[in-house]
């Protein structure tokens, strides 16, 4: 059975690494140096790193240079999120050289160019839902954007090669992944899912691990490894099989 990716994130915000409770701006905890963050993840055995304007997913402005920055200096594989919505956000998230991009908004707002880019640039592109319930969220996760599942099937019968799911209620507060949201977006799809939002503990890795048969690929971990609740390296031995 392959075993469960791991990305530990980096969010930036004002140029800071910086976690969120529920993606809600103003709860940022700062973590410093989000190159020195990238690094750290890298020298402890990351094969994937999540890196995300959140100045950008917010319209506060952006930290692109910074993005760039970070995204060049890695040796690993780099998943790049936040306001790339459109040829000139994604032409330059492309152009740092990372593996892959996530979009959110844009999946919601406009869907023709998301179908468009899903066409040209293949499994570079993976969309990001992040959903409340089953309601997706947009801008900064503050608008509704649709129902999940309508969503999801149309973003499937255009080719899509991928999904990023955030339980928003879950995101940043340590208390668990949102183990039935995953289960039940792999059932509505054949395509990888990269969990991401709530994880807490090494056990929460393993019952992650549990769903790679169904579908997903990866899991995202932030706050816990901030927070110290474990190590990366402890965590990528936990999912190692
Ligand atoms: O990751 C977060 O904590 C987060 C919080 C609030 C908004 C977005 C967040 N992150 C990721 O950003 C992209 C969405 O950006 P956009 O809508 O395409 O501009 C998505 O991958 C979110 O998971």
């Amino acid at each position: 059975m392959p075993k469960l990716e791991l990305l530990p994130a980096v969010d930036v915000r004002d140029g800071q690494a910086v976690r969120l409770v529920h993606g809600e701006s103003g709860s940022e905890t700062s973590y410093g140096s989000p190159l020195e963050a990238a690094l750290a993840w890298q020298s402890s055995g990351a094969e994937w790193l999540h890196l995300v304007d959140l100045d950008a997913a917010f319209g506060t402005g952006d930290n692109r240079a910074l993005i760039a920055e970070v995204a060049g200096a890695m040796d690993i594989k780099v998943e790049l999120s936040g306001g790339i919505r459109d040829d000139a956000s994604l032409e330059a998230a492309l152009a740092t050289g990372c593996r892959r991009v996530n979009l959110g908004t844009a999946a919601l707002e406009t869907p023709e160019w998301v179908a468009k880019v899903i066409a040209e640039h293949g499994d570079k592109i993976a969309v990001g839902l992040d959903v409340r319930g089953t309601t997706l969220r947009g801008r900064g996760w503050t608008r509704d954007g649709g129902d999940l599942y309508e969503t999801l099937a149309r973003l499937d019968s255009e080719g899509c090669a991928r999904y990023v799911v955030t339980d928003i209620a879950k995101d940043g507060t340590l208390q668990g992944p949102n183990l039935a949201l995953l289960r039940d977006v792999c059932a509505a799809t054949d395509k990888p899912v990269v969990a991401s939002g709530g994880v807490s503990s090494l056990a929460d890795l393993r019952a992650i691990s549990l769903l790679v048969p169904e579908g997903v690929e990866g899991a995202i971990v932030g706050k816990a490894l901030y927070a110290k609740a474990f190590t990366l390296e402890e965590a990528l031995k936990a999912v190692a099989g």
